[in-house]
């Protein structure tokens, strides 16, 4: 059977002609033309609270997009995501992040095989691993406790770790964390200088430990050790987590440190296995398990709740209708809390890795708007950054506030009116301004009807700008559990509904390559082969 091609569907051509009647409508009318509009686009599960209201649709725009999540079959996908079918057809593999949280008694198979029995295992082994770590009982190879940990991943075995680790900073230990991604040797040196290598654990991550960069920071950093620790205590300061068991070991690292992963968890969906290790230091493995069972409840509660009151299906039903019917170019993630700072960059990688696909499931090239660009900052660093261009600029940019009803240190002053610029925003951003209020307004001040006329049109806000509120009760490892897992589960959708494979990422691999083979011509000094650009640059740099 051949996989549908959005646009050939009834819903397709229905929302086509239904965006031509309500494109133009603005949120204001639309919210005093309907009392119950709140009520009516508002879902609420738990400690969430999700308001859609302040959205450009109508019923009947969620009635078609759902008929499209139909027509899509998006029930039957979701079966086969979560029953473990070969999902990811390019790389003939599940899509099994899920069964990394699922219940001890779950059985969830991959080639024949309950999976769950393994993921048990391997999670015993981290909660034994960090309980000894955090106690101090096993130590550095002077017998001092450990003080700092050092993850050495790159993607989704760095993005996951240190956006949780820094989320979830309030439930931290004495454990101090660092993370080296980038192969830049500047973020390598800066990070190791003053760290003693008698306290330091690392961890190397690397779901196929051939990734150039963590090869390069895991042998950088290991020189650096063995500058001053005899090789056989390598064994006692560096861990791995990898599926290449092999490999691993070939880099020196013992068998009994290794923490095995599986080929059917996508690197970008990977902090829940032993890829989140470094997350299990920082917090514990209690508070880690915690974040584990919110994930769970999220799969739940995305596997089994009507399509109109499912969270994930709504907010991915809603990036299909901007991006393919409105045009819109990038969506922005804004959470008002310091602490989610890399929340938006991880859902970069998340999003954009996934979804920034041109070829259908059927092997075609698409012929509309898939992946979204994703962008954001905390608020309200970012009011006082871009918000002006996502108020007044020519560029319509729907974006999911993230907020929480309480603070964590309790200072009810700043929360209130950190919130109070939550809220203010996407008020804001729905009603804008009209002349007649920008004229009253500096008709109150006393200007004069010239000063009036000169700058009104610059002080009009036109509004109709698109907001999703997510409201939480409270930053905890659940929350941020249902929080990731949330968007998780609407990048499946959206990856549905667009008909393309979301759990490759074919796309990084050319620059890879390419840089391999510079960095072979940089030690042949011969830079002949090459566009004429490439070779100048590359003889410039060799100078
Ligand atoms: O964990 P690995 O195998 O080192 O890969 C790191 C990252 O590289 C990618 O394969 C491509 O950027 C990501 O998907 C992955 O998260």
């Amino acid at each position: 059977m051949k996989n549908i091609n959005p646009t050939t569907t009834r819903a397709w051509k229905e929302l086509d002609q239904h965006f031509k009647e309500i494109k133009d409508e603005h949120m204001r009318d639309m919210f005093s033309n309907d009392k119950e509009r709140a009520a009516k686009f508002t879902m609420q599960w738990e400690d969430f609270y999700v308001d859609i209201s302040k959205n450009r649709i109508n019923e009947t725009t969620r009635e078609l997009l759902l008929k499209l999540a139909e027509e899509c079959k998006l029930e039957e996908a979701i079966e086969s995501y979560f029953s473990g079918e070969a999902i990811n057809q390019t790389e003939n593999r599940p899509v099994l992040h899920t069964a990394l949280r699922a219940a001890k008694d779950a059985e969830i198979k991959v080639r024949g095989e309950n999976v769950v029995p393994e993921v048990e295992e391997v999670k015993e082994k981290i909660r034994a691993f960090c309980e000894e770590i955090i106690s101090g009982e096993r130590k550095g190879y002077t017998g001092k406790a450990f003080t700092d940990v050092v993850n050495i991943g790159i993607g989704g075995s760095d993005l996951g770790p240190v956006m949780v680790t820094e989320s979830l900073e309030f439930y931290k230990n004495h454990l101090k964390m660092h993370f080296i991604s980038n192969v830049d040797g500047d973020h390598v040196h800066e990070t190791i200088k003053d760290l003693n290598p008698e306290t330091t654990l690392f961890l190397v991550v690397s779901k196929t430990f051939t990734t150039m960069e963590t090869l390069s920071n895991a042998t950088t950093v290991r020189e650096w050790f063995l500058k001053s620790v005899p090789e056989k205590e390598v064994s006692k300061h560096f861990v791995a987590v990898s599926t290449n068991l092999e490999k691993v070991e070939g880099f020196g690292i013992d068998r009994e440190n290794i923490f095995p992963m599986w080929d059917w968890v996508g690197g970008r969906f990977s902090l829940w296995s032993a890829v989140g290790l470094s997350i299990s230091l920082a917090i514990g493995y209690d508070n880690f398990a915690s974040l584990l069972e919110g994930a769970r409840k999220m799969d739940e509660h995305f596997k089994a709740t009507p399509f109109k009151e499912n969270m994930p299906v709504q907010l991915a039903l809603l990036t299909i209708w901007y991006n393919n019917f409105f045009k819109a170019e990038s969506e922005a993630v804004i959470p008002y809390s310091q602490y989610l700072d890399k929340f938006p960059s991880y859902l970069q990688q998340a999003i954009m890795e996934s979804n920034g696909k041109s070829v259908d499931r059927n092997g075609e090239e698409v012929d509309y708007e898939t992946g979204t660009i994703i962008w954001g900052e905390p608020g309200t660093n970012s009011q006082h950054a871009f918000f002006q261009l996502i108020h007044q600029g020519t560029k319509l940019i729907p974006a999911d506030f993230i907020g929480f009803k309480r603070s964590l240190f309790g200072d009810k002053s700043h929360q209130d009116k950190l919130m109070a610029n939550y809220f203010a925003q996407t008020e804001a951003l729905l009603n804008g301004k009209s002349e007649a209020e920008v004229v009253d307004e500096l008709k109150a001040k006393s200007f004069s009807q010239e000063e009036i006329d000169r700058i009104k049109t610059f002080k009009v806000f036109k509004g109709n700008n698109p907001t999703t509120t997510i409201l939480i009760d409270k930053l905890t490892p659940e929350s941020m559990g249902k929080l990731i897992a949330m968007y998780e589960h609407q990048i499946f959708v959206q990856g549905v509904i667009w008909n393309i494979f979301s759990y490759d990422q074919w796309g990084v691999e050319l620059g890879k390559q390419l840089a391999n083979k510079i960095l072979a011509d940089f030690e042949s000094k011969s830079v002949e082969d090459h566009d004429s650009s490439t070779k100048n640059l590359l003889e410039f740099y060799l100078k």
